[in-house]
């Protein structure tokens, strides 16, 4: 009957219909936290193995998709976590996606990772965030109810197979003597645990351990260990091993919440409200709706900091210690502190965000502090809407080691450790999504090397984890990473409403890590998708002939060149259910896709000179590139670091150059088109001398 009850519950996860109230009342029947028949373990002496491929350290969010990735890729895998109960649990705000961190939930979607479908069944308010921009850096976003994301999480988790949870605290990686045949100066072979010292082992190891590395937490002039309130840090054991051990490079970075406030005590009405989307998107690609039904969402409300609120800040600074520090900390979430002293005399936005559907608190998001615990009161209460506001868990800092993210490779595997993989926080990043996206490729080649299956990339051509990934082990942080759109040169090929055609089909085929359900799905999309654009370009007509077909579209009549119906989807005001109507016995059957299909005519001629580049680039890998050429006057768009790492490096050709660390591909295009361009004026002169006095001083002649 238990295996009956877990099969049917996972099968239902997998497949569900949010529209049939059946499966909340099946999941309300047979949720229950920790269920006997789940492979968990509370103490070490109840676990069942000694031995696993694969040892994920950490439930949090990188922990919980890299357990889920190794287990999909087959290996026999244990998450070990301090708590099994926060397994899931989101430790500052209660929302997931937004812009170039929605593109991140999509993506981890389509490898069948656990956060967007989790967003779907816990999300309480959705929205597209930068509608006004162009669809590909729309960022999908949701409020989260806390709670729902939790059990979420952990019900899959549970229901996993291949997957072994242990609650418990790791104090040490367990090494030996590297493999020869490979690099690295260590080999992983395992952890060993706090409560009674019991080792388990293992060839590959993920370490999640997010903001508890070392963590000390700050409020006002009092200091703790802990690495988030209520939970203790990972122990000193752990950065010991991966400092004294390995010898890794470390560094602190530092992060604070704001205080949660009872909803009960906030005068709504004195804020601006703000409505979720009319119609829910979801993250999920296996997901036709969301939980949370359009009528049921929740509104978030916005409101303002007060010439009173910068007082306090500015009065009360020498009690403040996470402030006084030099840690860095996350510049585009910064505290109320750090907003104050960056832009004094100005008025910073607050939004009041839902906790959950049953929840009676408020997220004030901006409002992030670390003021001792009666001045966060005094600082609330110049707000208008929270003049009489009642805290109930005040804001706080913490501070925790980081790993130097340049001492990976691009699968995520520390270079001189053989199968030690790290993922998330760790590594430098901020926030749900960084750490999902990190923890999901982490735990998929944690699971192949386990196996003797080669470690896999993702290029940054291909999507934003490539990006993620390629910046964190490239070019390092020196200040919390946030996933941006404008990171990614190709965000136009790389969009949130194709993650699926890029990813899945490799995920099943190459990587894996997705199920041949989700695959079956991304290549009936992928093949309906094709058929419509052929079907699209094969209707041809010139402009007069369209407008009489279409009534009034936006096309000039002087336009005497013929027009594919592919082309005229580009254009404003032309949908695919307009062209559909025209042509009803070849298009109306892809009526399902016209949203896609409209974003695919509109980005098809940019992608296609994207590709049409890169194509460029590798045939001109051997392109000299002058010695003498000044990188930091260079008229063309290259960042600061790019400039200097040119500079320093002075690579030869512009195959060199792709390959230094850091460099982008837009930057290289960019090398490309100004060498292409001033090319001849230096051949004529000065270019052959010095590709001549090159060779010489290389020895080539
Ligand atoms: C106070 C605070 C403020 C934050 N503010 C923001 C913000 O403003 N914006 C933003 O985007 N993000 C913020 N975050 C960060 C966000 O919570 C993280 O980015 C995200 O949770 C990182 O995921 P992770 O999986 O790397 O680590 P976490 O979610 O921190 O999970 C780490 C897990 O590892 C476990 N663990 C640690 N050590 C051990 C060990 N030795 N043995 C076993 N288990 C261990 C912990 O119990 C925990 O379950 C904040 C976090 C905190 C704590």
């Amino acid at each position: 009957m238990a295996v009956v009850v877990s099969l049917l519950q996972h099968r239902l996860l997998q497949e569900w219909e949010f529209h049939t109230d059946c499966l909340m009342l099946l999941r309300k029947l047979f949720w229950r936290p920790n269920h006997p028949q789940f492979p968990i373990c509370r103490t070490v002496c109840d676990f069942p193995l000694k031995k696993y491929d694969v040892i994920v350290v950490g439930g949090g969010h990188a922990g919980t998709e890299a357990a889920a990735a190794a287990a999909r890729v087959g290996a026999k895998t244990l998450l070990v976590t301090q708590k099994i109960q926060t397994i899931g649990a989101l430790s500052c705000n209660p929302s997931l996606g937004g812009v170039g961190k929605g593109q991140l939930v999509r993506e981890v979607d389509s490898l069948d990772g656990l956060c967007g479908r989790a967003g779907d069944w816990a999300g309480v308010h959705f929205s597209i965030l930068n509608r006004s921009k162009g669809p590909a850096v729309w960022g999908p976003r949701a409020q989260l109810d806390r709670e729902l994301y939790r059990q979420f999480i952990q019900t899959e988790l549970h229901a996993m197979p291949r997957l072994t949870v242990l609650e418990g605290s790791v104090e040490e990686l367990l090494v030996s003597e590297p493999n020869p045949d490979q690099p690295g100066q260590h080999r992983v072979t395992g952890i060993r645990i706090v409560d009674g010292g019991q080792t388990i082992s293992s060839s590959s190891m993920v370490l999640t351990t997010g903001t508890f590395l070392s963590g000390s937490l700050f409020m006002g002039q009092t200091t703790s260990p802990g690495g988030r309130i209520g939970d203790p840090p990972s122990c000193v054991g752990l950065s010991h091993s991966l400092r004294e051990k390995l010898g890794l490079r470390t560094g602190r970075l530092r992060t604070g919440t704001p205080p949660r406030i009872i909803k009960a005590t906030v005068q709504l009405s004195l804020a601006q409200i703000n409505a979720p989307d009319k119609q829910p998107t979801p993250f999920s690609y296996l997901n036709k709706h969301t939980r949370c039904k359009p009528e049921e969402q929740l509104p978030c409300y916005l409101t303002h900091t007060t010439p009173g609120v910068e007082r306090i800040v500015m009065e009360s600074l020498h009690l403040n210690t996470h402030i006084q520090q030099d840690t860095k900390g996350p510049r585009y979430c910064p505290s109320i502190e750090s907003r104050v002293l960056r832009f004094p005399g100005r008025s910073h936005q607050v939004w009041l965000e839902p906790e959950g559907l049953t929840s009676d608190l408020l997220y004030p998001q901006g409002l992030s502090m670390t003021l001792p615990p009666d001045l966060q009161l005094r600082l609330l209460r110049e707000i208008p809407a929270l003049q009489r506001a009642e805290i109930q868990i005040p804001g706080y800092g913490v501070q925790y080691d980081f790993v130097c993210p340049t001492q990976l490779s691009p699968s995520l595997q520390v270079k001189r450790v053989q199968g030690l993989f790290l993922a998330g926080q760790i590594n430098g990043t901020t926030g749900y999504e960084e750490a999902a996206a990190q923890g999901l490729w982490a735990g998929v080649n944690a699971g192949r090397t386990a196996l003797s299956l080669p470690a896999l990339s993702l290029s940054r051509t291909q999507s934003y984890i490539g990006v993620l990934i390629d910046d964190l082990v490239g070019r390092g942080v020196t200040e919390p990473y946030r996933m941006f759109t404008s990171r990614a040169e190709f965000r136009t090929a790389l969009r949130p409403d194709n993650a699926d055609l890029r990813l899945s089909p490799r995920g099943f085929e190459e990587i894996g890590c997705v199920s041949e359900c989700r695959y079956e799905e991304a290549v009936r999309v992928r093949d309906a998708l094709r058929d419509a654009l052929t079907a699209m370009k094969s209707i041809s007509m010139s402009s007069t002939r369209w407008r009489e077909k279409l009534g009034d579209v936006n096309v000039s009549e002087s336009k005497s060149t013929m027009l594919s119906a592919l082309e005229l989807l580009q254009y404003n005001g032309v949908t695919f259910e307009m062209l559909a109507s025209a042509f009803p016995e070849c298009l109306s059957k892809h009526l399902e896709f016209s949203q896609r299909l409209k974003i695919e005519a509109i980005y098809r001629p940019h992608c296609e000179r994207q590709v049409r580049e890169m194509e460029r680039i590798r045939e001109e890998e051997s392109l000299s590139l002058p010695l003498d050429i000044d990188y930091f006057s260079l008229p063309v768009s290259l960042s600061r670091e790019v400039r200097e790492v040119l500079d320093h490096v002075r690579p030869h050709t512009l195959g060199a150059a792709t390959r230094l660390r850091g460099m982008t591909p837009a930057a290289i295009v960019q090398l490309l088109n100004y060498v292409r361009k001033t090319g001849q004026d230096r051949h004529g002169k000065r270019g052959k001398h010095i590709e001549m006095a090159a060779l010489e001083k290389e020895g080539g002649i």
